[in-house]
């Protein structure tokens, strides 16, 4: 019997993203995405790698809706690619698109799984990025006309939708520091698109709102812990600037209706019109949610640095680290999760993803990580702790159900619960997956 019990409806789920598994980039009218052009852009991927194939997902869905069903998955997080659904970004539809959708969604269904789709993990259609992409205020409506299409060809059966994943990281990565699609490299670009993106979702919302389907929408934020590192005032005020432009910069349009004022004074000129027009902040403020998605993998740690753009720098943690160099602390998402239920009005909630990446030997073809079990388990400990204090959350999703494409590391690192040997396509199970299928066949710990 576990020591720690979760609530009995709790939602035991693993997540993935359409562009990181699926592969067939070019097949049933799928349109050009913005990270096939990154991806192909030599030098922005580590070993050149692209997600041309991936997982091959788009062909062995069956297998792997098969694989969540032996680990007994109570729901799948899963995004949707818009250049499958609507290959220009706007105007035509691509029925095949849409066929894939429904037929995994089915599929799901019939296996009692949980369906939990993202409408957006990245993949800005690439002819919308040539009209400006998310600096483009239009693209907001472009979002919510193809998100009105996914709603009413699934929303029968898909009753938890997640607008957006991480538009911090869309913003930052994406347009601030260029690690990531479009790589742009203009902090008052990724300002004005950070705005675009909160549009987008609000648009998306309301459109929802609109068709009365019954079912629950959010968003999914990437989320931390904010810590000074020392006990000096000045290392308690830049932590405070960073919880600001990290956390508070997207939880409040979500959460509140309205920006956080100090950051909204930091960005100063960067938002002044025609960024933020007249109506905008009353339609982020009339698309309320019904619960928050988070993802949180690890804390963030700062100190005064004057000279720094904002005042404050990232600190290394003393603690262990994944093989992405995160430090591992799972006190941070205690301390999150009572944060928001403290400080954003008791809201729902979703651990939308977590999880470890870790070099993952195969060997005699097996993968022992015990690594990754201690790390989930730890994580699990704390969101034990934070339901006890009160926290209403309702479910977690470990990132992630297989290894897959990680962005501009490639195949490099390996976050899956289950192995994927990328020649065969094999999918071998990696000892924390049948961990895993243990806490959720006993519900705990
Ligand atoms: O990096 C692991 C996952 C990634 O594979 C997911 O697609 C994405 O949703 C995701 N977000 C984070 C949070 N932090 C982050 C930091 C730097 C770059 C990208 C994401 C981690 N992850």
């Amino acid at each position: 019997m576990p020591k720690h019990v979760f609530p009995v409806d709790f939602v035991w789920g693993a997540a993935t993203a359409a562009y990181q598994i699926e592969g067939a980039v070019r097949e049933d009218g799928r349109g050009e995405s913005i990270w096939d052009r990154f991806s192909h852009t030599p030098g922005k991927i580590q070993g050149g790698d692209t997600g041309d194939v991936a997982c091959d997902h788009y062909h062995r869905y069956r297998e792997d809706v098969a694989l969540m069903r032996e680990m007994g998955l109570k729901g799948y997080r899963f995004s949707i690619a818009w250049p499958r659904i609507v290959p220009a970004g706007k105007g035509a539809l691509n029925p095949k698109g849409l066929d894939f959708y429904n037929a995994l969604v089915d599929r799901l269904l019939a296996n009692g799984i949980t369906p939990y789709a993202t409408l957006y993990h990245w993949e800005l259609p690439q002819l919308l990025q040539d009209r400006g992409g998310w600096d483009n205020r239009d693209t907001a409506a472009y979002f919510a006309e193809y998100a009105a299409v996914v709603f009413e060809s699934l929303g029968d059966r898909v009753r938890h939708w997640i607008t957006l994943n991480e538009p911090s990281v869309v913003a930052y990565n994406g347009h601030a520091i260029g690690e990531h699609a479009p790589g742009f490299t203009d902090y008052a670009l990724a300002v004005r698109v950070s705005h675009h993106l909160n549009l987008a979702h609000a648009r998306a919302v309301a459109a929802y709102r609109q068709l009365n389907q019954g079912g629950v929408i959010g968003t999914t934020l990437n989320l931390t812990s904010v810590y000074p590192a020392g006990n000096a005032p000045e290392d308690g005020a830049a932590a405070r600037i960073a919880d600001g432009m990290y956390n508070r910069w997207f939880l409040d349009p979500v959460l509140k209706g309205a920006y956080p004022r100090d950051i909204l004074e930091l960005f100063g000129q960067k938002l002044q019109a025609p960024v933020i027009q007249a109506g905008d902040l009353e339609r982020i403020a009339a698309a309320p949610i019904d619960f928050l998605g988070l993802n949180y993998y690890s804390r963030l740690l700062v100190r005064s640095a004057p000279s720094s753009p904002f005042g404050y720098e990232a600190v290394r943690g003393a603690g262990p680290c994944t093989a992405m160099g995160w430090e591992i602390y799972p006190d941070g998402l205690y301390d999150l999760l009572v944060r928001l239920d403290r400080d954003y009005g008791h809201p729902r909630l979703l651990v939308t993803e977590n999880g470890a990446a870790f070099d993952d030997p195969l060997q005699a073809g097996r993968v022992a990580d015990p690594e990754r079990i201690a790390y989930l388990r730890e994580h699990f400990l704390a969101a034990r702790r934070a339901i006890e204090s009160g926290v209403r959350l309702e479910g977690y999703f470990v990132w992630s159900l297989l290894d897959n494409f990680e962005w501009a590391h490639g195949y490099s690192r390996r976050f899956g619960l289950i192995y994927v040997d990328y020649p065969t396509q094999e999918r071998i199970w990696k000892d924390s997956a049948r961990w895993y299928q243990g806490v959720i066949r006993q519900n705990g710990v």
